[in-house]
């Protein structure tokens, strides 16, 4: 069955509108365990829009003793500055059991888009190497619905990834338009791609309640989805609890 790792950043947001420490994005994390999460994922960003470092650190001695997977996302190109001090400094310190890097800049509103495998391996390949030498799994996001991203995939391999994290951004998009079936089979392609290549792959981005079961059908294989956005803002109207349980139900087909 496919895991369900829950993105708290959007808990951060709210709290750090306000400063202070409500909503307490370790609690609303146990909830989420609680209520049958496999995991949890976080993506500080260096201008900590979200998630500090403090946070990550939290969460990692959580995730430790409640034996789940700690999901820490983040651009090892990212320099470091004050109260970001770089995303391997941050997994040394967290130890996540996977690391998933994103290529993501202060300007991007969010994640749009994945590595370029034959461009980025040159300068890919020490920090995975570092990563796993710290004992982490590591996951590249990665772009399905362009055909050198579904090229490329094969790419990540050589980098030493253990896993890729298809970027379903575009997914989400194509399900809203109507035009799901032709987008989730450019999905389904580049994760059979990834695995005649060895690697695992991951899913995330813009999932939800609406698009998630339509597209686990047609990608078969995905070993684990990150969600935040949506799950969180679902959580407004259903409550925390519910709405993970009803991503648990999609998951193990009973919805
Ligand atoms: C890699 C990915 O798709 C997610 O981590 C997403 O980028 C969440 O980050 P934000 O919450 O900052 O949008
Ligand atoms: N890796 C994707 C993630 O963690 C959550 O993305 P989103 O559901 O907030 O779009």
């Amino acid at each position: 069955m496919t895991v369900l790792s829950v993105n708290v950043n959007k808990i951060a947001v709210l709290r750090n509108s306000r400063g202070g420490g409500e909503p307490d994005v370790v609690r609303a994390a146990h909830a989420c365990l609680d209520a049958g999460a496999h995991g949890i994922t976080v993506h500080p960003r260096p201008d900590a829009r979200h998630i500090r470092a403090d946070d990550v650190l939290a969460l990692a001695e959580l995730t430790r003793a409640r034996g789940v997977e700690f999901n820490l996302e983040g651009n090892p190109f990212a320099p470091p500055r004050p109260g970001y001090p770089g995303f391997l400094a941050l997994c040394e310190q967290a130890r996540p059991a996977q690391a998933t890097l994103v290529p993501d800049g202060d300007a991007q509103l969010t994640s749009d888009h994945g590595f370029e495998f034959v461009r980025d391996a040159a300068t890919l390949r020490p920090h995975v190497d570092a990563l796993k030498a710290l004992g982490c799994r590591v996951s590249l996001f990665a772009d399905a619905h362009t055909e050198a991203g579904r090229m490329g995939i094969t790419h990540a391999a050589d980098v030493g990834a253990d896993r890729v994290e298809l970027y379903t951004g575009p997914y989400a998009e194509g399900f809203a338009s109507g035009s799901g079936t032709a987008i989730a089979a450019q999905f389904a392609e580049a994760a059979r791609r990834a695995r005649d290549v060895g690697l695992g792959v991951n899913a995330g981005h813009d999932l939800s309640q609406e698009n998630l079961g339509f597209f686990l059908q047609h990608v078969p294989g995905v070993l684990e989805v990150s969600i935040g956005h949506a799950l969180i803002g679902e959580a407004l109207y259903q409550g925390l609890a519910t709405t993970v349980r009803s991503y648990l139900e999609i998951l193990s087909g009973r919805r």
